[in-house]
């Protein structure tokens, strides 16, 4: 994986800067404020010094007291200063993180197709996007110390230059490569988190698995646990060993620019001395001369410090803009088609799909109709692109080649949004919350949110309602041993089993009765046989009159279905009514045939 070019850094400053200052423009102008005084501080104490110095041998005690009071009130102030700009700093970057995650989970979310999150490079540049949620703030923070850092330089070069020219020039000089290098260190230091991102988040995956109770079970049946830490910790050592390397370069670095500054400062004193023993200088202009020498060093490496550091905040703050500012993941249509109610059908003409050009087809020249009104069941062997086929019908993808038309419109013309508005579904692969019951079930029609009655009628249609009722705080009840409840009143949260889980799932569908497309994706899986029966019974009512589509492995459960499809090879092998496609005595029959007769092999026992 190569580092990404940092093109467009200026916008990224820009666009850093308007953040902070959108966030918290009083917080901002007041630390700006602070800044400027805690810059010019070390200057005033440095010249103050010099009086209470040049006082002292000139013995001219009347000035002397005016000027200690001067450094005491200087110095206390500039103390005061310091905490009150820690306070401003740490809200300014609160703020900010807040503004920046909202921002770029806004963006995430009006990402409308599943290849991103299925793309390893953009997974990476997520992660590093969301840690960097408060670089805007340090960015502001660091360049403000930069400028500090160059206004307290100014001053001491000036100071220093009214003693000696050329040992000013000199001084300033020695710290220009140390920019330079710092710079270039940075870069790599951007390059190397890049590349050990995807080491870091495999890192992360299995720490996460050894911590949470889904893998838990597994984990101690078949002793992963320390396989799993082996891995956890060879892929923490391979990103150690990246991050020493530069942490190596770096000290190596910084020893030997700390060398070249000590023998600047050192070749400064020794002429310092022996210009006061020439009487070329008073002890105040020595006292200044050596304030001077080590305040020019000191706030130019400050200054070069923290302007590399606020090179890297952006470098880093690059990848939230990057995705806040990302295209659309899937085309959008130049002139959006609106989406009446569906009358006809749903026609999927010659349709081919595979997940990417490095992927095999999936789907192969589908040809399909789902008349309005009817109900059509998928079936075939695992892998045969079932699910594949409903992702599509959802526009999760867009087919590679090929259309599907929804009463004659083709679905890439249609905003995703106005498409799924028209949708109702339980996936294969439902989501379990870690919410309450209520909120689990709402998800199906968050407009359901706060209307109790429509959620226990959704929960009542997919046979939960007895199971939640009887939790102690009913459909407030937590649906998770992970987190705690809200509320202190509240028991600990509940687990379900996978059939409970499955009716919360189809309550949602329950909610979205009235879209003009459902989807079922194997929607009885782990429901006990009577469970399934009555979901079967009441999904049948649900579909009835209504187009809908039903993949399952349990051809029991859709022999009624208007059509039923055969998917093999990666086209419709088979269609037709259950009678008819047994009559044919294909594929379908084959495996109705097989599944039945398990059934009666016990009945005959
Ligand atoms: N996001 C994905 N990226 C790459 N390949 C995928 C992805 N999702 C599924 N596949 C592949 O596509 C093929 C079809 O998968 P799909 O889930 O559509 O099959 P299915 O017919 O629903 O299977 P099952 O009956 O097991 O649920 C499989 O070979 C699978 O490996």
């Amino acid at each position: 994986m190569t580092e990404p070019a940092p093109d467009g850094l200026g916008r990224s400053a820009v666009r850093a800067a308007v953040l902070v200052w959108r966030s918290a423009p009083v917080h901002v102008l007041g630390y700006l404020g602070i800044t400027l005084v805690a810059s010019v501080t070390p200057i005033a104490v440095a010249w103050l010094t010099k009086g209470v110095l040049d006082g002292i041998a000139g013995r001219r005690t009347g000035t002397l007291l005016a000027l200690a009071v001067a450094i005491a009130v200087v110095t206390t102030a500039a103390a005061a200063a310091a905490h009150a700009g820690d306070y401003l700093r740490a809200e300014v970057d609160r703020r900010t993180a807040l503004r920046a995650k909202d921002e770029l989970f806004a963006a995430v979310s009006r990402f409308t197709g599943l290849a991103r999150f299925e793309s390893p490079a953009f997974l990476d540049r997520l992660r590093l996007a969301q840690q960097s949620a408060s670089n805007p703030g340090r960015l502001v923070d660091a360049t403000l110390s930069a400028a500090r850092g160059a206004v307290t330089a100014a001053g001491f070069v000036g100071s220093l230059a009214l003693i000696n020219l050329t040992f000013t020039v000199l001084v300033v000089l020695s710290a220009l490569p140390a920019l330079l290098i710092e710079l270039r260190m940075s870069r790599q230091r951007n390059a190397m988190l890049w590349r050990i991102g995807p080491a870091e988040r495999r890192e992360m995956f299995y720490a996460e698995l050894m911590a949470t109770a889904n893998a838990a079970k597994e984990i101690r049946l078949f002793d992963l646990g320390a396989f799993l830490r082996l891995r956890m910790l060879a892929e923490l050592r391979t990103a150690n060993a990246a991050r020493r390397r530069l942490d190596g370069r770096e000290f190596r670095v910084h020893a030997s620019l700390s060398g070249v500054s000590a023998v600047v400062a050192g070749a400064g004193l020794i002429w310092g001395i022996l210009a006061a023993g020439q009487g070329l200088l008073g002890v105040g202009d020595v006292a200044m001369f050596v304030a001077a020498v080590a305040g020019v060093q000191a706030a130019l490496n400050g200054t070069v410090s923290a302007g590399v550091m606020a090179y890297e905040h952006l470098l880093t703050f690059h990848h939230h803009v990057t995705v806040v500012t990302a295209g659309p993941d899937l085309p959008v249509p130049a002139r959006p088609r609106s989406l009446p109610p569906l009358r006809r059908g749903i026609e999927l003409r010659d349709v081919w799909f595979r997940y990417s050009a490095g992927h095999p087809w999936i789907l192969r020249g589908v040809d399909l109709l789902i008349p309005y009104g009817e109900t059509v069941a998928l079936i075939g062997h695992n892998g045969a692109g079932k699910s594949t086929l409903v992702k599509l019908l959802c526009r999760f993808y867009d087919p590679t080649r090929g259309t599907i038309l929804w009463d004659g419109v083709d679905l890439r013309d249609v905003p995703a949004e106005t498409l799924r508005a028209r949708i109702g579904a339980v996936f294969q692969d439902f989501v379990s919350y870690e919410l309450t019951a209520a909120d689990n079930i709402a998800v199906g029609d968050l407009s359901a949110a706060d209307d109790q009655a429509r959620i226990e009628g959704a929960a009542r249609e997919a046979g939960v309602h007895d199971v939640v009722a009887a939790f102690p705080h009913g459909y407030r009840t937590l649906l998770s041993r992970s987190f705690s409840p809200d509320s202190s009143e509240e028991e600990d949260g509940v687990l379900l089993s996978g059939g409970q889980w499955q009716r919360l799932a189809l309550a949602r569908a329950f909610l979205r009765h009235d879209r003009d497309l459902m989807i079922f994706d194997e929607p009885s899986a782990g429901l006990d046989p009577e469970a399934e029966y009555e979901a079967h019974r009441r999904l049948a009512r649900l579909r009835s009159g209504r187009t809908s589509v039903v993949v399952s492995h349990r051809l029991g459960t859709v022999r009624d279905a208007d059509r039923i499809v055969v998917l093999s090879d990666g086209v419709v092998a088979e269609e037709g009514t259950h009678a008819g496609l047994l009559a044919d005595d294909g594929t379908y029959a084959r495996l109705f045939n097989r599944q039945a007769g398990g059934y009666r092999d016990e009945v005959s026992r």
